[in-house]
C-alpha cells in the first residue's frame, strides 16, 4: 500500500470509539490519520489487547496494519474520559443499553456521533432519536454519519467520502474536521433524518439485490431494483422529514451503488444466499457480522404503513425472508402488482418533491465550482 499524506496531529483533540468491529476499527483509524487521539473500546479485552499490541483486528479487518498511535482498552471508564467526541459503532439493537452504560462516564460537552445503520426493532427510532432518548443531551450534539463505506476498502485507505449530518452545521463541521484525511472526506449537511435513513434503507434494497444476484438474474434487473429502490428509499425518508436531495447523495445513491454491487456487504451476501435457495435461519447462522438490513425489513414496512408509503421492494425482501415468496418471483412486480401500464415517477418529479433533487444536484455542482473544491460544506 502506498503511503498517504495525512494531516499533522492536532494536540489535545481526543475522541472515542465504542464498538471495535469492522466499522469501529476502520473509522478509528480514519480518526487516528487525520490527526485525532483515539481510544477504541472492545466490549472483549483479548482484543483490545491484539489491537493496542499487535496493531491488528484479525478477526474483522484481516491484512490490516492499524496505526501505532491508536490505543484500544475493554473499559469503558478509560475510553470514554476526556473524549470530547464519541462514535459509536455496536450493532444497532444494542445500542440503547450502550448508551446506559457509557451515560455517567460521558463528558458533559461530548458530541455523540452514529456511525450506524440501523432501527431500533422495538421503538422504530433512528439510532440518533435513541441517543437523544436516552442521553440528557440536545439534538444540537448529536451528528450521524453515512455514505458509500464498505470498512474494508477504506481501512485498505481507499479513497471515499461520506456526509457528516447534525442539527447543528457547527457540530457537523467539528465532526467532519476530525474526520478527513487523505482517503477519507467529509462532508456536512443538517438533514439527520434523511442521512440516516439513506444508510438504513439502502440496505434493505441491497438484500434485495443480493437475492436476484443469488437466483442468477443479470444486470437489467438488478438496476432495475436499484432505480426503483432508490425512488422507494426517497418516498419513504421524504414522508418522515427528509430532504429528497439527500437521498441522490452520498448517504442515498452513493451507499445505495456500493452496497448493492460489493461482495463486501453482508446484507448483499445475506441475500445472495436467500437468492440461492437458503432459509432465513441458515442465513442468519451463516452471516458471522453484522447485517443490520435482516432486522430492519419489520420496523420500516410498519413505519411506510404508517404514513401510507408504497415499498413493494422492501415488501417482497419482506416476503422471501418470511419463506412466502420464492426468490425467482421477486422482479416482475417492481412497482405494483397491477398490469395497468404506469408512469414512472422517478425522485426528480416535480409533483412528488417539487423538483427538489434535481435542483439540489445543480445546487451542490454549482456551489463545487465556486468554491473549487476547499472546505467541508452541504453534501
Ligand atoms: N462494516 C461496514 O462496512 C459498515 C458498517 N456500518 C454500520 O456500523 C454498525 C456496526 O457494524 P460493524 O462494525 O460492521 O459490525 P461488526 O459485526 O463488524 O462488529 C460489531 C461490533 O459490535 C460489538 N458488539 C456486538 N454486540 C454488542 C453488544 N451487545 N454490545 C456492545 N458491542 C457489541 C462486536 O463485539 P464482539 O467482537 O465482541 O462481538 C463488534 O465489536 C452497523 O450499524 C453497520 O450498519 C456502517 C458503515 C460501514
Ligand atoms: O454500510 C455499508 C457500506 O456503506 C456496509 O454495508 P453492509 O452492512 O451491508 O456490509
Amino acid at each position: 500500500m502506498r503511503a498517504k499524506a495525512h494531516p499533522p496531529v492536532v494536540p489535545g483533540t481526543r475522541v472515542a470509539v465504542l464498538g471495535a468491529g469492522s466499522w469501529g476499527t476502520t473509522f478509528a483509524k480514519i480518526l487516528a490519520d487525520g490527526g485525532a487521539d483515539v481510544v477504541l473500546w472492545a466490549r472483549r479485552p483479548e482484543l483490545a489487547r491484539e489491537i493496542s499490541e499487535g496493531r491488528r483486528n484479525s478477526d474483522y479487518l484481516p491484512g490490516i496494519n492499524l496505526p501505532a498511535h491508536l490505543r484500544a482498552t475493554s473499559s469503558l471508564r478509560d475510553a470514554l474520559a476526556g473524549a470530547g467526541q464519541v462514535f459509536v459503532s455496536v450493532p444497532s439493537q444494542s445500542l440503547r443499553e450502550n448508551l446506559v452504560a457509557a451515560g455517567d462516564l460521558l463528558d458533559p460537552e461530548a458530541v455523540i456521533v452514529s456511525l450506524m445503520k440501523g432501527v431500533e426493532r422495538s421503538s422504530g427510532l433512528r439510532m440518533s432519536e435513541v441517543i437523544g432518548q436516552v442521553l440528557p443531551i440536545a439534538p444540537e450534539r448529536i451528528a450521524a454519519i453515512s455514505g458509500p463505506n464498505l470498512a474494508l476498502e477504506i481501512a485498505k485507505e481507499q479513497p471515499t467520502a461520506a456526509v457528516v449530518s447534525s442539527a447543528s452545521l457547527e457540530t457537523a463541521q467539528a465532526v467532519a474536521k476530525l474526520a478527513t484525511n487523505g482517503y477519507f472526506r467529509s462532508y456536512v449537511n443538517t438533514d439527520v433524518i434523511g442521512t440516516e435513513f439513506g444508510g438504513v434503507l439502502k440496505n434493505l434494497i441491497a438484500v434485495a439485490i443480493g437475492i436476484v444476484d443469488g437466483v442468477g438474474y443479470g444486470e437489467n434487473t438488478k438496476a432495475s431494483i436499484i432505480t426503483r429502490g432508490l425512488v422507494e428509499m426517497t418516498d419513504f425518508a421524504v414522508a418522515y422529514g427528509a430532504q429528497p436531495e439527500t437521498l441522490a447523495g452520498l448517504a442515498g445513491l452513493g451507499d445505495l451503488i456500493a452496497t448493492s454491487q460489493s461482495p463486501l456487504s453482508r446484507n448483499n451476501t445475506a441475500g445472495r444466499l436467500l437468492g440461492q435457495g437458503y432459509g432465513y435461519n441458515d442465513v442468519v447462522k451463516q452471516m458471522q457480522q453484522t447485517t443490520e438490513g435482516l432486522v430492519s425489513v419489520g420496523p420500516i414496512l410498519e413505519l411506510a404503513h404508517a404514513k401510507g408509503v408504497e415499498m413493494p421492494i422492501v415488501e417482497q425482501v419482506r416476503q422471501v425472508l418470511a419463506g412466502t415468496l420464492n426468490p425467482r418471483d421477486i422482479a416482475p412486480h417492481l412497482t405494483t402488482d397491477s398490469r395497468e401500464p404506469q408512469g414512472e415517477r422517478t425522485i426528480d418529479d416535480g409533483q412528488a418533491h417539487g423538483g427538489a433533487a434535481l435542483w439540489g444536484a445543480f445546487k451542490r455542482a454549482f456551489d463545487q465550482l465556486r468554491d473549487g473544491g476547499r472546505g467541508p460544506r452541504g453534501a
